[in-house]
């Protein structure tokens, strides 16, 4: 058996796709242009790829993106009164921290800070509480561009098993809130591991869902898939100047039923669903939803 690949790359441009179109309408219907600010601390270079990629993928679909780019040694103070002041600003309805930001900023201090309706990454507490009400404002993007990718499968979800491997606030936590709820591509029995989890192994072979991003490159292997299982990795790791995930693709392929590739998968989708949030973002503050 070979699993089908969901390709992210192929999904996430009909999404761009489409939600140009939105924008172009919402234009149309409001006279307002959906802007971004994306703020960028520090000289990661990944960081600065994903941040470019953001914006691009703004531009393309008609969005406006703007971004505020600070030195590695800026304080969270000075950070604070940045986001305070976008916050206040009209024209910008949707607001981006790239993580991760330097040692002496504590992120929590920042993503607090936020206005939750400019939220479009779903990171401030009121954000996170409508999400785990069943009621959310926006989704975080990478589970949002998860979520999108099984349903894109046609897999029937509802008490199934899903693993997430790894408990971050960004994809962890968020994930299984995500496959908990009621309805399509949802209503799964949820187990997060992460690094204190024991028999870890056994619990991953029972899943029918494998959700990887704990970062630790292709660490889920072959013997530990279910025949059938949807694998979906999260991860991006370099090794040796070479982009690998957290499952072993070529092993895995060959047991699961459907896989997403390293890059080209989830990567291009967390994309994608940023400019839906701004969009939504944009209608929210223009009294449109
Ligand atoms: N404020 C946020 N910070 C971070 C987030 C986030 O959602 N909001 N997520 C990650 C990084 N990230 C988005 O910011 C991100 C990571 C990777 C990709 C991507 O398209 N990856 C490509 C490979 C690109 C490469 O060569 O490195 C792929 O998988 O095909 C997009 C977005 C942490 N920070």
């Amino acid at each position: 058996m070979s699993a089908e690949i969901i390709d992210g790359k192929a999904l996430a441009a009909t999404f761009r796709g489409q939600i140009a179109d939105e924008v172009n309408q919402f234009k149309t219907q409001t006279n307002v242009v959906p802007h971004l600010t994306a703020v960028l601390v520090g000289d990661d270079p990944a960081s600065a790829v994903y941040v470019r990629n953001k914006q691009r993928s703004c531009e393309k679909a008609g969005i406006q993106s703007t971004l505020q780019r600070l030195p590695a040694e800026t304080s969270e103070a000075e950070l604070i009164s940045i986001v305070e002041s976008l916050n206040t600003d009209s024209g910008v309805h949707g607001i981006l921290v790239q993580l991760p930001l330097p040692k002496q900023i504590n992120e929590t201090a920042i993503l607090d800070v936020v206005n939750p309706l400019k939220d479009v990454d779903a990171f401030h507490p009121e954000n996170v509480g409508l999400i785990v009400q069943g009621r959310p404002r926006y989704l975080p993007c990478t589970p949002y561009g998860i979520q999108q990718m099984i349903l894109s499968t046609k897999m029937e979800t509802a008490g199934k098993h899903a693993v997430i491997l790894g408990r971050s606030e960004i994809v962890g936590k968020p994930m299984a809130m995500l496959l908990i709820q009621r309805g399509q591509g949802a209503d799964a029995t949820v187990t997060i591991c992460h690094s204190r989890t024991q028999n870890l192994n056994e619990i991953v072979k029972t899943a029918d869902i494998i959700i990887a991003a704990i970062g630790k490159p292709e660490f889920v292997t072959a013997d530990m898939v279910k025949p059938g299982a949807v694998v979906i990795d999260v991860g991006i790791n370099r090794v040796n100047d070479r982009l690998v995930g957290d499952v072993d693709f070529e092993g895995v392929k060959k047991v699961a039923s459907a896989i997403t590739p390293v890059p080209g998968g989830v990567g291009p989708m967390t994309i994608a669903m940023l400019l839906k949030n701004t969009l939504t973002a944009a209608g929210i503050q223009s009294g449109c939803q």
